[in-house]
């Protein structure tokens, strides 16, 4: 089975990216990563990439004049490159109904809680665990989910849940769901490279 061509946007550090390309370097997901674009300059995951001679991109969103136009470029670079599937691993611009519908059930995220719950526009990072902390509930977890043009609102791929203890603090939080993060994105993205994901509604099927 030939490769499947990826193309990664972040804003942040990268630590979901660094998962994703030694998950492809030691032959767990069957996909090669294109190019990694980045709506911020300072993106530490821009570093892993070139690190990795992976082409990383830094596109401002400021030479653009609407959301719309700056979308178009990023789907100019992913075709450019024969992206066939988008993952956003940190990326903190909700994408526009053109994106979303060019890569439909091709664009892949991760969102650090169980979805429906502490997600959507303003929950992002570390507001996402300030607001589980804050709303005092015992479980939380990460989400890994095909995009729609909703934020977060797109069918669930994979979940997993993690305990949220007492003495838990953000910091603390943080570190146990990127664990969790760490492991289902990968397999995600490893069951979308071997075409095992139906999207039926709102439900995903996950295929022997
Ligand atoms: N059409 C979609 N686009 C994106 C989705 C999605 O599900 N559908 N997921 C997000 C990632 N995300 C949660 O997983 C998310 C990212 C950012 C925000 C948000 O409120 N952003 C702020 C700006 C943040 C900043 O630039 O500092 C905002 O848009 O006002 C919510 C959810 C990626 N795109
Ligand atoms: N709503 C989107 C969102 O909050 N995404 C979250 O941003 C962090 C990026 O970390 P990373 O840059 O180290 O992968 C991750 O925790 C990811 O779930």
């Amino acid at each position: 089975m030939s490769s499947v061509n990826i193309g990664v946007l972040i804003s942040g550090g990268g630590t979901n990216l660094q998962a994703l390309i030694d998950s492809i370097d030691k032959g767990y997901i069957n996909g090669k990563i294109k190019v990694v674009i980045s709506n911020r300059k300072d993106a530490y995951g821009l570093v892993r990439a070139r690190k990795n001679l992976i082409e990383a991109l830094y596109i401002n969103r400021k030479e653009f004049n609407s959301d719309i136009e700056f979308d178009l470029k990023i789907l100019d670079e992913l075709e450019k490159r024969q992206v066939e599937l988008v993952v956003l691993a940190g990326y903190l611009k909700v994408l526009s109904k053109e994106f979303v519908n060019r890569y439909k059930n091709r664009i892949i995220n991760i969102h650090p809680s169980l979805i429906p719950s502490f997600c959507g526009k303003g929950y992002y990072g570390e507001k996402v665990h300030r607001a589980v902390l804050d709303y005092g509930v015992k479980i939380t977890g990460a989400t890994v989910h095909f995009v729609d043009e909703g934020a977060d609102t797109g069918p669930i791929i994979l979940q997993e849940a993690v305990f949220v203890d007492n003495n838990d603090t953000v910091d603390t939080l943080r570190e146990k769901v990127l664990e969790i993060e760490h492991k289902l994105l990968p397999m995600a993205v490893k069951l979308f490279c071997e075409n095992k994901l139906e999207v039926i509604g709102r439900k995903v099927i996950i295929r022997d």
